[in-house]
């Protein structure tokens, strides 16, 4: 199992959610190809994996003597209890992930995630030493009416709003435009993306007084990932569709850090 912490800074941070796919076939192929990549032991750049819960620990063993972090895609605020169908931080840890994605715009669409429980799952995850990954956005209607930048900086605010932070305390925020997000989204040009994240990035240091990276995900793809990447503001990329086969996601690492390099 993986005992690295992700305090890190190193740039870029590049990861893929599976969202709900792949079967544990699938989940291994995928490990399969990326161990058999030079890119398995990547230093230039935080590599991150987070497949569904029924494949996590198999992901986690998987990678472990690998770079790659392993995480999961949601976890509950309480350690334990009568909460069925949800899974805790420590569970999570348990299973082997490092870190726990929060406040992906499908679970605040769909599953009624609110800024009140992306704090207190942020809150509980680093309690447990994982790494929180928030995801903030702003819907197609924030976006329309210029109202991204007061979306962005009340999901952050609330995301940070119950942390007790450590040395060691390690959250991670990634941009996603809600419009940018899947089949039929846009992705964000990447000036306006930086735009966001440069005022994302203020604002935590103006609310914490230290930096957090901030990545961006949205219909990243081959074509546009260096352009996003090599922004000042952006931190690293979070891949849906395009990472999903180990050798789009494998791509995408490769023609970043070559750029970077
Ligand atoms: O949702 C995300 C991006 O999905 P795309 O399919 O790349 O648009 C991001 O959270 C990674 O899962």
């Amino acid at each position: 199992m993986q005992e690295r912490t992700i305090v890190s800074t190193k740039r870029p941070f590049i990861g893929t959610s599976w969202k709900m796919n792949k079967t544990r076939a699938e989940a291994a192929a995928f490990c399969q190809s990326v161990k058999a990549s030079p890119l398995a032991a990547c230093e230039n750049a935080q590599l991150f994996v987070i497949p569904p819960f029924t494949v996590l620990t198999a992901v986690a063993e998987a990678l472990a003597d690998t770079a790659v972090i392993v995480g999961a895609q949601n976890a509950h605020w309480q350690t334990a209890g009568a909460w069925t169908g949800e899974i805790s931080p420590l569970q999570v840890k348990d299973a082997g992930g490092m870190l726990v994605e929060i406040g992906h715009s499908e679970r605040r669409t769909f599953f009624n995630e609110t800024d009140e429980t992306v704090a207190l799952k942020t809150a509980a995850a680093v309690r447990q030493g994982l790494t929180a990954l928030v995801c903030i956005g702003d819907t197609l209607e924030d976006y329309q009416a210029g109202r991204t930048a007061e979306t962005l900086r009340r999901q952050t605010e609330a995301a940070l709003s119950k942390v007790e932070w450590t040395d060691t305390t390690s959250v991670i925020f990634a941009y996603e435009p809600v419009w940018s997000i899947g089949d039929g989204g846009t992705p964000a040009d990447p000036s306006f993306a930086d735009e966001q994240q440069a005022a994302v990035k203020a604002l935590i240091e103006r609310a914490i007084a230290r930096p957090l990276p901030v990545l961006y995900g949205g219909s990243v793809n081959p074509t546009n990932c260096v352009e996003l990447a090599t922004r000042p503001h952006i931190d690293g990329l979070f891949i849906g569709r395009s990472a999903w086969d180990a050798t789009g996601y494998l791509g995408i690492v490769r023609n970043v850090i070559d750029r970077l390099a």
